[in-house]
């Protein structure tokens, strides 16, 4: 990018004010083929990429060049200095000189505020953000801080700026911590979380930098597009307004989608990018509670591989010819749903889907009475969110708690139509290898890698295999207490609540003091996170302890040998074991990892049974299973995961844009 505008690609007026976003974000011929071929496009994407480097290493070179100068100026002096940059910025745009100049503002501003200097490697990276890069920066490295540069940069020059991140301790702490730098410049910061009303949502956007997780973000866009739907046209809308006509109506809360720098990137670029976001409206609960009550009675009765089978890496049910023939008899004479073929199916594979696909303490939590949805990235609940299509109430239904009325559809996006409307994008993550191709692909994001600040100090101690999970918690026990009694803080990091209560009970039992942190057990999520570094300290977490948390060591644990990682389980992409991973030996510190996995993991069992099995009782005859097998079947599940996942959203960017297509040529756009 060679300068910041024109940024009003596509202006909409709303509430009087430009909203602006870009209209072209379909796809190019190129990039579909680049999706289609996906893991084949990644040379291409670093070749076109050669000479960024070294436009990176002479930016910081540029702005190292200008840091004693500033050194000794005054306060406002630096602050009249970057205020001064605007004019500049706008005209000339973003040049590797005027950027460094900026950065070496912004690093000096940082260094009196928050007593800390960015690091060349941020300021590379800041640069890569500015231009429209996906940054891939190791975990530790210092996203948060580096994500100051570009985002007071953008703001210094006008532009509204969104620092976007997965979940809402992350929002929170990150612009707690960075606000002094913003208010340094006068930029207001605002942070919009779970729960927000409408009002605090719009002041929090009003501000120069607004830190808000995807799922905040996405859904308050939604409502901007139902607020600014059923207009005549864009357009027309606007000279309405222009010419005092409009009505007053509520407005939007969002400014519009100028520049966004998504933090974890790969998580919400693709591991989020599977489900479509769905704003609703409650519906009624006429006749539902009798309706469900039934088709899980009838579902109670059916068995598996007679009148149904599962599929539960789609979580997916389909109905046997005997399933459908036991289907039709049973709904004769009944009313409602029942009538016809279509409701009728879909009532008994929602019941079957919630009998048998969905658990209590994986999926989802029971919580203050109500049915609570675990989100599987971030290990957290949404509290007001609803599987579509009666199965939440279903799910309510089997687990004896109040109904709530089914949602009824007003709005639908995906996150790859949503990020594709920013004017200006950027990403970074620790994580982003496998998913760059689909990223550049989906989102145009070329990847920028970022070198290590300090050589990194992990050690990476390999995979322990357990015949049985019982096996496993035992080891997984045994190793924490070893290493906390040699006064190691231990991260034991779990894929659902359910396994994290079943490690707990372990360490219990065996008399040994641990915090927990999980959806059932985040009230104390910031103390639990401050100490999990402390000498000997057991820590059990889901992935609520995963992407972005920073674990501080304390005393005398870097001697020790510093923080020490347990992944229990393989997730279903290696990205997110490796975001556990790096919690541990971060910026060089000390640190070490291990896995101690069971063959009776989900990912095993779903993706390989057989395999597994076969491997299981090898083990438990004692024979020795050399470990590149155990590398092959771990790499084989989780290769077979991401292509599925890879395919579900392909799936969903083709429906999403059939869908618009249809909506467009009614003149209703989402
Ligand atoms: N320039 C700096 N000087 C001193 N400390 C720094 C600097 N940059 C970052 N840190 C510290 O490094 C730690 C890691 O930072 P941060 O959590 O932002 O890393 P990250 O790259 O976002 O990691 P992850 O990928 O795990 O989210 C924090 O404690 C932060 O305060």
């Amino acid at each position: 990018m060679s300068r910041p505008g024109p940024l009003f690609a596509n202006v909409a007026l709303a509430g009087g004010r430009p909203y602006a976003e870009r209209a072209e974000d379909e796809p190019r011929w190129h990039d579909r083929v680049a999706v289609a071929l996906h893991a084949g496009v990644v040379a291409p994407v670093q070749r076109r990429l050669a000479g960024f480097k070294g436009e990176l290493r002479r930016l910081a070179d540029a702005a190292n060049a200008l840091e004693d100068s500033l050194r000794l100026l005054p306060d406002d002096v630096l602050r009249q200095r970057a205020i001064a940059m605007r004019g500049r910025l706008r005209r000339t745009g973003f040049t590797l000189d005027s950027t460094a100049e900026a950065f070496a503002l912004i690093r000096a501003a940082a260094q009196r505020t928050l007593g800390q200097r960015h690091f060349d490697t941020q300021l590379m990276g800041g640069y890569g953000l500015l231009r429209g890069r996906l940054v891939e920066m190791a975990t530790g490295e210092g996203k948060t801080f580096c994500a100051t540069l570009p985002a007071c940069a953008m703001a210094l020059a006008g532009y509204p700026v969104h620092v976007i991140t997965v979940n809402d301790y992350l929002a929170q702490r990150d612009a707690e911590k960075m606000g002094p730098l913003y208010a340094f410049f006068g930029l207001g910061v605002g942070v919009v979380v779970q729960g927000m009303e409408r009002e605090q949502r719009r002041q929090a956007y009003a501000q120069a930098i607004t830190y808000a997780t995807n799922k905040e973000l996405a859904f308050d866009y939604l409502r901007d597009r139902v607020a600014l739907r059923g207009r005549s046209s864009r357009l027309h809308q606007g000279l309405l307004r222009m010419a005092g006509q409009a009505d007053a109506g509520e407005g939007t809360v969002l400014r519009g989608l100028y520049f966004a720098i998504v933090d974890e990137a790969d998580s919400v670029f693709v591991d989020e990018a599977r489900t479509p976001l769905i704003l609703s409206a409650s519906g009624d609960l006429d006749g539902e509670a009798e309706q469900n009550g039934t088709a899980l009675q009838l579902a109670r009765d059916c068995r598996e591989g007679e009148h149904f089978q599962l599929d539960p890496l789609e979580r997916g049910v389909i109905l046997t010819d005997a399933g459908h023939a036991a289907l039709d008899a049973f709904a004769e004479g009944l009313g409602g749903a029942w009538t016809s073929v279509r409701g009728r199916e879909d009532l008994l594979r929602q019941a079957l889907s919630a009998l048998h696909l969905y658990r209590r303490d994986q999926q989802y939590v029971v919580m203050e009475d109500k049915v609570q949805i675990v989100d599987e990235s971030t290990g957290r609940v949404m509290p007001d969110r609803s599987w579509e299509r009666g199965l939440h109430q279903m799910i309510e239904l089997k687990e004896g708690v109040a109904l709530t009325p089914r949602r009824e559809t007003l709005a639908r996006l995906t996150y790859q139509r949503l990020f594709r409307r920013y004017v200006h994008l950027a990403g970074m993550t620790g994580t982003a290898a496998e998913a760059a191709a689909e990223i550049q692909a989906v989102y145009g994001l070329p990847l920028a890698r970022v070198p290590l600040h300090r050589p990194s100090r992990r050690v990476t101690l390999g995979t322990t295999v357990c015949s049985t999970l019982a096996g496993k918690w035992q080891r997984v026990a045994e190793r924490a207490q070893a290493l906390a009694q040699a006064g190691r803080p231990v991260l034991i990091g779990t894929r659902s609540v359910e396994a994290s209560e079943q490690v707990s009970a372990v360490l219990q039992a065996r008399g040994l003091p641990y915090a927990l942190l999980n959806a059932k057990q985040d009230a104390e999520e910031a103390r639990v996170v401050a100490e999990a570094g402390q000498p000997g300290r057991i820590t059990v977490a889901t992935n609520m302890a995963g992407r972005g948390t920073d674990i501080l060591l304390g005393p005398g644990v870097e001697a020790s040998g510093g923080l020490h990682v347990i992944l229990t389980e393989f997730h279903d992409s290696r990205r997110v074991d490796r975001q556990l991973v790096g919690r541990c030996a971060r910026q060089g510190d000390a640190g070490s990892s291990e896995a101690i996995v069971s063959l009776e993991d989900e990912l095993f069992e779903l993706c390989a049974p057989r395999a597994a099995a076969a491997l299981r009782q090898a083990l438990q005859r004692g024979a020795r299973v050399p470990p590149v097998v155990f590398a092959a079947l771990r790499r084989w599940c989780q290769d077979a995961t991401e292509r599925r996942q890879a395919a579900t959203r392909r799936a969903q960017v083709r429906q999403d844009r059939q869908l618009h297509r249809a909506l467009a040529f009614t003149g209703r756009g989402e």
